[in-house]
């Protein structure tokens, strides 16, 4: 897999692994429940993310929690383009957007933005298209159905992580086709789309398979419902079960970490990378 990701103006060292700071400018966000609607409050957030270690800040305008509300492609707008602007002017920040909307992709990449984050794969009509025109690279993550209905008992006939490894074979492909370069291309399971609890773990205990695609993995598990389910913790209680998936994940091959809680899966993916990478300079 590469090692420098090129991202609009910024060149992503993804040698060691990244950490992607979640920030939700969506009134119904489930974790932080719209604290940062407003540019200036996510600035502040933002800049504490930055300052804690975060390599990429993720800006998301429609919140995709299972049952989630539609927004319309203004209000995604409205919301997300001046963060966007904000961050890339007051912070020179690597900012990757979490939408599925072309018009999105194409204002917020005019307006700086590094990174396309699109938990629909770029299946949206024009996205794909869209997507090609930015220039920027993309990650393609594994979701089938939409949030309203992806988590009505999701089934695979085989593996989870053989069927998610297929899909995502079959979307490299087509977007490659639709013009997209391979090298602009980021991998992600979709914790929590369309998948039981049991199928997170065990897509996490067998992630390795998912690196046998040759392209950088971002995974996004934090605060997430396979912690409390497991755990029976409410979302605001789950950041150490949170550091435990993401020090399995960097072992698994994961680069990019998406997080509410920048600072301590800082420390917990750079304590694993050092073990990891222990002696590899004489191995
Ligand atoms: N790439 C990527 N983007 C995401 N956006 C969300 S929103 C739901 C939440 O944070 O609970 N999850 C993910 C994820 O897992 N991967």
């Amino acid at each position: 897999t590469p090692t420098h990701l090129p991202c609009g103006r910024h060149r992503l060292d993804l040698s060691f692994p990244r950490i992607m700071g979640v920030l939700n400018v969506t009134p119904d966000s489930f974790s932080d429940g719209g604290r940062h609607a407003v540019p200036d409050d996510a600035l502040r957030h933002a800049e504490q993310m930055l300052a804690e270690g975060a390599a990429i800040i993720d800006v998301g305008g429609e919140s995709t929690r299972p049952g989630a509300e539609p927004v319309s492609v203004q209000q995604e707008l409205d919301r997300v383009v001046p963060v966007v602007e904000a961050l890339v002017r007051e912070f020179d920040a690597l900012v990757s957007v979490d939408t599925s909307t072309p018009a999105v992709m194409q204002a917020t990449s005019q307006a700086g933005a590094g990174m396309i984050n699109d938990v629909r794969n770029l299946r949206r009509e024009g996205a794909l298209s869209a997507a090609v025109v930015s220039g920027l690279p993309v990650c393609l993550m594994h979701m089938l159905g939409e949030p309203g209905d992806m988590q009505d008992a999701p089934h695979y006939d085989q593996s989870v992580e053989e069927a998610v490894a297929a899909f995502l074979t079959e979307r490299v492909a087509a977007c490659e086709a639709g013009g997209l370069r391979r090298e602009r291309m980021l991998l992600d399971p979709g914790f929590g789309f369309a998948k039981s609890v049991e199928h997170n773990l065990r897509l996490l205990k067998h992630m390795d398979r998912l690196g046998e695609l040759g392209l950088p993995l971002l995974v996004g598990m934090s605060r997430k419902s396979m912690i409390g389910k497991v755990l029976g913790r409410p979302v605001e209680e789950r950041l150490s079960g949170g550091l435990a998936l993401s020090a399995m994940a960097v072992e698994r091959g994961a680069r990019i970490l998406r997080v509410h809680d920048v600072g301590p899966h800082v420390d917990a993916v750079n304590m694993t990378w050092a073990v990891l990478e222990e002696g590899s300079a004489h191995d």
